[in-house]
């Protein structure tokens, strides 16, 4: 069993099904991490390193969110706290706004998983991405957060409307974590 390093439960849910045989259970402790990092893979570090501490026993952290390359990658490391609390059909509409006047609508959800041991020291960071573009209808129920407004390439639906299955295979966290786990295999009893 591995602890993620998350507040998050639906990370939980989809990192259960990506590591289909491999027990996670989400951080029995919520560790207070300031996200003031300027990349995921800071976010996800600091995530990793003081649950980790904390917990006394390896977890892995992920930090994630949407770019979108017309808004400069907007909102980025910013994902989870622009327009923080407020709904995320909130958030989305919002930025279909800010998104109006452009032509370019594409962008991409990326995700940085790390691996710490704090009994070995040992900490291990990949990154996922998964390419696509920004819909102009919010559409489907499935997933979390974006999920409803973001196309990935190769589909004509949202995440929102696709669902787990094609997520686990496609997505960012789906890619992260498999290859985080290519890795462990090799280099810790996994
Ligand atoms: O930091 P932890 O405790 O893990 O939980 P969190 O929800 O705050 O997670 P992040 O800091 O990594 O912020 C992730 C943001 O990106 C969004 N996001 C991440 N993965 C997503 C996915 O697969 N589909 C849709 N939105 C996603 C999510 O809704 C948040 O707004
Ligand atoms: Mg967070």
């Amino acid at each position: 069993m591995i602890y993620i390093a998350t507040s998050n439960p639906h990370k939980v849910e989809e990192i259960r099904i990506i590591l289909e045989g491999i027990e996670v259970e989400r951080s029995p402790k919520n560790v207070e991490v300031i996200e003031d990092g300027k990349s995921f893979y800071e976010n996800s570090m600091k995530k990793a390193y003081y649950y980790g501490l904390a917990l006394n026993t390896p977890v892995i952290a992920d930090d994630s969110g949407l770019e979108i390359n017309a808004l400069g990658r907007f909102p980025g490391v910013e994902s989870a706290r622009f327009m923080e609390g407020k709904p995320y059909v909130l958030k989305m509409e919002k930025i279909l706004k800010m998104l109006e006047s452009k032509v370019d609508r594409s962008a991409q959800f990326v995700c940085v998983a790390t691996y710490f041991n704090p009994k070995k020291g040992v900490l291990i960071s990949v990154e996922g991405k998964v390419e696509g573009e920004i819909s102009r209808e919010i559409k489907g129920n499935f997933g979390f957060g974006y999920d409803p407004f973001f196309i990935p390439h190769g589909y004509e639906k949202t995440f929102g409307e696709l669902g787990d299955e094609i997520k686990r295979k496609i997505s960012h966290r789906s890619r992260a974590f498999r290859k985080l786990f290519k890795i462990l295999k090799e280099v810790e009893e996994f």
